[in-house]
């Protein structure tokens, strides 16, 4: 009988790595399994590390064709996508040695290739071979989820774990699905010269966010030329002499590649949880409690395979958790009051805390203060006033922020800070912001709070009253 070690972890992307990396540096005997033949998962293979790179690519052509806006006369800005993607390849490998499985043995960390399967609560198998473990990780992620149309499956199209992979430009883009893939890649493509249409069934893009502010993004990026049609109801899709022919009703659209970006499904089958005795609804995502153990509370659960938030910094801090519960056995449960989302398009759409929706959902008394960027001088110069700031304020403290604009996703995390943190708006307001900063849209927002009070007649008349008193 094999001896059990002390944590068995499934899955090598940022959930699981984080968990390794800690427990094997505490000296714990560690087992990590990943069933791809490099760790780092979707965030730095195929997801937020290459969009993000193919994003930086897509502004600098972008800012080339639109130069003479700025009083600067430059030529072409035409995108060599071979170049590009050999740009992004090269960046995901100079992160790769965060993920080196060298580094993680070098912890102590047992890494073992290939697919990781429940025979039992307290045994998994790999390659045949049988793993005991005291305790379980499971962080085994998320995939494409693949809409049902009709055809689809009968042509080639692409998805995140692909389209990174392209050499040369499609000419014409067809997009399924407005969230943040389909939206952040769609605008890249089309800033890299392809035409770019995006299919969403909804009636809105990003329906997660502020409505009117996801709406001002819809028109910036209707306005760039990315065609954006809502309740998009695709029937059959077929390919024709080469190309791939998407049906709506009567009409028809042609283009020569389709990205499919409609949605994740949780990396749960292979797993057979059943053989552990962990409850899995048909989603595919594991149920976990508050301090993210699985119905057998000896097997926790993290990142994208459990959700809400399939994010990276979520996978990061849910493993925070977990490493509090199973390593340090310090009871900790999740806290989700103050978590940053940011979609990567631009200008960038930043959210954190209630969205206005969530907070006359859940019946808080609260008031929304705006701010827009066109008064920012800052935005001014740099000719990026598309967007505002909405600040939603609960009893003198800022409970969620919804934010449009330029550099959104790193202006949100001072917001964040008030949130999680409970600072009061007046300490915001009071700050000393650098000018010409972004950074300033949060100030006068949370000054904007406090002027109908500091100009109101009351105060004129005390201001009054007091110059006349004193000398
Ligand atoms: C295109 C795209 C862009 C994104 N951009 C952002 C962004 O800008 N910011 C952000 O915060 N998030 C972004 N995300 C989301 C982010 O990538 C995920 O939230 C994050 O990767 C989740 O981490 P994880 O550890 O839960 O799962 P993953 O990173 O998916 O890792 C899970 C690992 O488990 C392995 N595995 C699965 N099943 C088994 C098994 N049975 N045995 C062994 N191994 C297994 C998988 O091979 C994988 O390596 C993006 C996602 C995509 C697709
Ligand atoms: N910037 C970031 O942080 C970032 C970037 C990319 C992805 N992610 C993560 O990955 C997750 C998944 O992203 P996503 O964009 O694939 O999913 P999503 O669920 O956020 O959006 C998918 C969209 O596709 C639409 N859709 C589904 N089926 C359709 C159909 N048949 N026809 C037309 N539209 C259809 C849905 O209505 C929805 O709006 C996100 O929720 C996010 O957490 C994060």
């Amino acid at each position: 009988m094999s001896k059990a070690h002390d944590l068995v972890i499934i899955g090598g992307g940022v959930g699981g790595l984080v968990t390794a990396s800690v427990a094997g540096q505490l000296g714990l005997d560690v087992v990590l399994i990943e069933r791809e033949p490099v760790l780092g998962g979707d965030c730095l293979n195929v997801g937020c590390i290459p969009s993000k790179t193919l994003i930086r690519s897509a502004k600098v052509a972008h800012t080339v064709k639109n130069s003479a806006a700025f009083g600067v006369v430059a030529t072409g800005g035409d995108a060599d996508l071979g170049q590009v993607i050999a740009r992004v390849q090269s960046v995901i490998e100079t992160i790769r040695v965060h993920d080196d499985p060298e580094r993680f043995r070098g912890y102590g960390v047992d890494v073992r290739f290939g697919e990781a399967a429940f025979i039992d609560a307290h045994t998994v198998e790999v390659n045949g071979d049988q793993i005991k473990g005291r305790r379980f990780v499971i962080a085994t992620g998320s995939r494409p989820a693949v809409p049902p149309i009709s055809g689809l499956n009968e042509v080639p199209f692409y998805t995140n774990e692909s389209i990174f992979e392209l050499k040369t430009l499609p000419k014409r883009l067809a997009v399924i699905g407005a969230g943040p893939i389909g939206l952040e890649l769609a605008q890249a493509f089309s800033r890299l010269g392809a035409q770019v249409t995006v299919f969403e069934a909804g009636a809105r893009i990003l329906p997660k966010d502020d409505p009117a502010l996801s709406q001002m993004l819809l028109e910036v990026l209707r306005q760039e030329g990315v065609d954006v049609q809502l309740e998009a109801t695709i029937d059959q899709i077929a390919q024709q002499a080469g190309n791939i022919v998407l049906h709506l009703g009567q009409a028809s659209i042609e283009v020569d590649a389709l990205l499919v970006a409609a949605g994740r499904r949780a990396n749960t089958e292979a797993l057979a949880l059943e053989n552990a005795g962990i409850t899995c609804p048909a989603s595919g995502t594991i149920q976990v409690d508050q301090r993210l153990r699985t119905t057998q509370r000896h097997i926790f659960a993290c990142g994208d395979c459990v959700g809400p938030y399939p994010f990276t910094h979520m996978a990061e801090y849910q493993a925070g958790v977990i490493i509090s519960n199973a390593i340090f056995r310090m009871p900790k449960k999740v806290d989700y009051r103050a978590v940053p989302w940011v979609t990567y398009t631009d200008p960038e759409l930043a959210q954190v805390g209630y969205t206005a929706e969530a907070a006359a959902a859940a019946g808080i008394n609260f008031q929304t203060v705006q701010f827009p960027f066109a008064e920012v001088d800052r935005a001014l110069a740099d000719g990026a006033t598309a967007g505002e700031l909405k600040l939603h304020v609960a009893k003198g403290r800022i409970i969620g922020a919804s934010l449009l604009g330029p550099h959104a996703g790193e202006l949100i995390h001072e917001i964040a800070l008030a949130v999680s943190e409970r600072i009061p708006l007046r300490k915001i307001a009071s700050l000393v912001h650098a000018y010409p900063t972004l950074a300033q849209i949060t100030k006068r927002a949370a000054g904007s709070y406090f002027s109908p009070a500091l100009f109101s007649p009351k105060t004129r008349l005390f201001v009054k009253w007091i110059n006349r008193l004193l000398p």
